[in-house]
């Protein structure tokens, strides 16, 4: 069974990143969504070699980063996005403006009422990058939690729709990617910015058989689905949690608030 290795160094300065993965680093995508920013996005923006913002996205950007910046000049202007992608009924006409002023490229998608915006700028990602950042990519998305319900399920249903890309959904709580079945999973914990909180989770369908270690609660051969046993609350015992399973799982895991630690 083929190791994929996960690690959430986003969250850690990008200097100690570098030196953590050596040789084949994670090229990252990150894609802002329209809900309040997560204050370590500035952090999210440096690892990033792409960025764009998913329709009302750039709203909050625009309204956002200068607070979590309040130390740097000219915020808006260095904090802007490479593509505005969507169908363009939440961005404000002055944020649009501005934007566009300043070179970025706009993608007005609104005869697509199928697909969330959040889809439209995945999509778009893959288009754009090439074969060798492709294989090592990592989407991030900036605020894809907490608020609308139905929001959060079209984000979590786009970890499904593009299953075979790492994609990682971010709120200012937590993070949820998805652990595709029928690999060894071995996620490596950065306990200073996340943990120990965590959960494993089917989706779409029940999971036969899934085993852990690392984890207080661990499973062993166990099967899960919703009206059953699904691993809620579990906590993060060891520097690596190995996950394997028969069917695709998401993991989540809660994310330090670090002024409070
Ligand atoms: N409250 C929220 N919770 C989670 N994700 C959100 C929320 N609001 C927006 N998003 C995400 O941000 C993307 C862009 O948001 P935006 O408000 O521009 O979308 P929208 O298509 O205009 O939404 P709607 O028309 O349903 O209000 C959405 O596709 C979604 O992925
Ligand atoms: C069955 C069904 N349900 C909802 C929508 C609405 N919808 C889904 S994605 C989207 C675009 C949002 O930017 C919209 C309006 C649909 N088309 N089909």
């Amino acid at each position: 069974m083929a190791v994929m290795t996960h690690s959430s160094s986003f969250l850690l300065p990008p200097t100690i990143t570098d030196a953590v993965n050596g040789s084949s680093p994670t090229t990252y995508a990150l894609i802002i969504l329209n809900q309040r920013l997560p204050r370590f996005s500035p952090l999210l923006w440096q690892h990033a070699k792409i960025r764009l913002c998913a329709d009302g996205g750039a709203n909050r950007l625009f309204d956002n980063m200068p607070e979590l910046c309040s130390d740097e000049h000219n915020v808006q202007e260095r904090y802007k996005p490479d593509v505005i992608k969507g169908d363009m009924d939440s961005i404000r006409p002055d944020v649009l403006n501005f934007y566009k002023n300043l070179g970025t490229m706009i993608v007005d998608n609104s005869d697509d009422q199928d697909t969330t915006d959040l889809h439209k700028c995945i999509a778009y990602v893959l288009d754009i990058v090439s074969d060798d950042d492709k294989s090592n990519l990592c989407i991030l998305v900036a605020g894809a939690l907490g608020g609308r319900f139905d929001h959060e399920m079209g984000n979590i249903n786009s970890l499904c729709r593009f299953s075979t890309t790492r994609i990682v959904l971010l709120s200012d709580d937590c993070l949820i990617q998805l652990l595709p079945s029928n690999r060894h999973h071995q996620i490596h914990i950065h306990s200073s910015v996340e943990g120990p909180h965590c959960g494993l989770i089917p989706i779409g369908a029940p999971s036969g058989s899934s085993t852990t270690t690392g984890l207080q609660w661990n499973l062993d051969n166990t099967e899960m689905r919703f009206g059953g046993l699904v691993s809620t609350s579990n906590i993060v015992k060891g520097e690596i949690v190995s996950v394997r399973s028969d069917s695709d799982l998401l993991w989540t895991i809660t994310i330090k608030n670090q002024s409070s630690n």
